[in-house]
């Protein structure tokens, strides 16, 4: 992914989860009264130290004998029972904003434009989708929590600490500020290695991503070896960056304990002297120097979450990132409801990448009732022209009219309602052959039989085992020609004003062919239809053959008049008429 996301700051990470902590409030209230019985009950638990041994041990109180230990059972009992309030309820918080935000993150992206999707790997957007919102759950349902936790659990004891004896409290204190420069050194390391291995986390997905979608390729190839080392490459590499972070975090909490040791050793000097003194009794030294080790628990594993918390951010920058992004192409307010009765378009230019046009000002337009077929060599610019229809691009220039409106007055969503396009990648869904027919509009069995019938597919569906019969991912259960036809049955489901077939019978033997060519030749009464093929056969019939030669339009007319006309298209055709003559031979 590119470098593109803005770094934030903790702080502002914190603000971008703000609406999500406001909803949930009450859980939060419930946590933190389990926090607050945790961290109470810790300190008590130290506290408790000193009158126990003062008043059972030294003065022989018989009465306490008995109270104490209930108390020391009450004390954990509520400290427990805020554990698991704590622990429960922001796991609650955390699952759900991962939820809500894995929506927001996938929602966001489907509306971005198409350009977006040809620009990132779906390898590194599937990572974004779970691994970098799995690290954001940590901050709401382990880091936040933790932190707060731990702050309190760490004053309520150093309350005891300072209580117990604020001159050893200040000896055995006064070492922390020494520990955090080296720590905030480690954190800012770790942000930056989380950076980069999550980086590296979306390179291994996008590996995986592709090795499972090429596995054909792959395997014809003998490929598995070659991938084995790529793949081997990138998961070093993600190793050696996790090993890094690991390290660093590592140090933290021995860094913390080392500095720690010399402040107690301090106390045992000092607070011995006291004792032998006589000025401090046995019972609070033993509380302090219990509340003071149960304290370096906390702050050392505060040190190691501040770390860990660096690592979230990173993942959050991401996150956000995407849930941010606006797309370029908004469209109009204008629902596209009216009868579509003509489509121009008029000096149309577009370049994918600055300095590279793939269309120079390309003028034609048909009616309702026509079909109008693209025909030319390779990349010239055919597919393009039907990217710029659906609206997946935007122009550069010129105009595309929509009985005589500009495209981009209508609203994109009422736009598209009014097409069916079917390309040469052919989509089908893990589902049902009617659901695959049926594919977002209302289910209604006895149209996806008509329909079946239409695309010459309902005989082959038939002894699949009907309808229902459920299509594998990618369609992997069906042969090319099965997949074009299921492809052309959707798009004919939708009933749509505007039909666009690119390249979409080319799988098909001569015979279903022209089966469908008749189907969609008697669909045109009340439509727009657009084709896009190599095989000219397909398209003899067409009202309007338009000639595309590397972006322009060179000749527009009917078979008839472009073989008198247009020495591209005469060539087309006798290239067109030869490569059929061998497919007919083959067969
Ligand atoms: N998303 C894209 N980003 C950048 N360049 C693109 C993109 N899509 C197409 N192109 C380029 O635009 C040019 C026209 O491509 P287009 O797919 O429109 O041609 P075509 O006539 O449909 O080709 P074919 O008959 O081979 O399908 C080509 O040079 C191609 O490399």
């Amino acid at each position: 992914m590119d470098k593109n996301y803005k770094e934030m700051k903790l702080k502002e990470v914190f603000i971008r989860f703000k609406p999500y902590y406001k909803d949930y409030w009450f859980y939060f209230v419930l946590a933190i009264i389990g926090m607050l019985l945790t961290s109470g009950g810790t300190a008590a638990s130290a506290y408790i130290i000193e009158p126990i041994l003062n008043k059972i041990f030294i003065e022989k109180n018989v009465d306490l004998l008995y109270y104490m230990p209930l108390l020391v059972v009450l004390i954990y009992a509520l400290k427990n029972l805020g554990a698991y309030m704590q622990v429960y309820y922001i796991s609650y918080v955390g699952t759900d904003i991962l939820r809500r935000l894995r929506e927001l993150v996938l929602g966001n992206l489907l509306r971005l434009d198409m350009s977006f999707f040809h620009k990132y790997r779906s390898g590194e957007l599937i990572s974004r989708c779970t691994s970098d919102i799995g690290a954001l759950q940590n901050i709401v349902s382990t880091i936040i929590p933790e932190i707060l936790r731990e702050s309190l659990t760490a004053i309520g004891l150093l309350s005891v600490v300072i209580y117990q004896s604020p001159k050893l409290a200040f000896f055995a204190l006064v070492i922390l500020p020494l520990a955090i420069y080296p720590l905030a050194i480690f954190a800012k390391k770790i942000k930056k290695i989380g950076r980069n291995t999550q980086e590296k986390n979306s390179d291994l997905t996008s590996r995986l991503s592709e090795i499972f979608s090429n596995i054909e390729l792959i395997k014809a190839s003998n490929a598995s070896k070659n991938e084995m080392q790529k793949f081997s490459q990138t998961n070093s590499e993600v190793c050696k960056l996790s090993l890094k972070g690991i390290r660093i975090e590592a140090l933290s909490s021995p860094l913390m304990e080392s500095m720690g040791s010399i402040g107690f050793a301090v106390v045992i000097i000092v607070g011995g002297k006291e004792v032998i003194d006589g000025s401090l009794s046995i019972g609070s030294f033993f509380s302090f120097t219990t509340a003071l080790f149960m304290a370096y628990t906390p702050i050392k594993r505060l040190s190691s979450l501040y770390t860990r918390l660096q690592n979230a951010v990173a993942a959050s920058e991401r996150t956000f990132y995407l849930t941010d992004l606006e797309p370029q192409i908004k469209g109009g307010d204008e629902k596209l409801t009216e009868n579509i009765q003509n489509i121009h378009f008029k000096n149309v230019s577009l370049s994918y990448q600055k300095d590279k046009m793939v269309l120079k000002n390309v003028n034609f337009s048909f009616n309702k009732g026509e079909i109008l077929a693209l025909v030319g060599s390779s990349g010239g610019g055919k597919s393009s022209i039907i990217n710029l229809l659906m609206y997946f691009f935007e122009k550069d220039s010129g105009e595309i009219l929509i009985n005589q409106k500009d495209i981009n007055s209508f609203d994109i969503v009422s736009l598209r309602e009014n097409i069916s396009l079917v390309t040469q990648n052919i989509y089908i869904f893990n589902d049902t052959i009617a659901q695959n027919i049926a594919y977002a509009k209302e289910y209604n069995e006895t149209r996806v039989i008509e329909v079946l019938k239409q695309a010459n597919a309902y005989d082959f569906v038939q002894e699949l085992g009907g309808i229902h019969t459920e299509l594998k991912e990618h369609g992997k259960n069906l042969s090319g020609g099965q997949k074009q036809r299921i492809a052309i049955a959707r798009a004919l489901y939708k009933n749509p004003q505007i039909l666009i077939f690119d390249e979409a019978t080319s799988a098909l033997d001569n015979e279903s062919e022209k089966a469908i060519v008749k189907t969609i030749e008697s669909l045109k009464k009340d439509r727009l239809i657009l084709i896009i093929a190599h095989r000219l056969s397909t398209i003899e019939n067409a009202d309007k053959i338009a000639v595309l030669d590397k972006g322009k339009i060179v000749s527009i007319g009917n078979d008839t008049y472009l073989m008198k006309h247009c020495e591209i298209y005469q060539k087309l055709k006798q290239k067109a008429q030869k490569t059929d003559k061998v497919k007919e031979n083959e067969n």
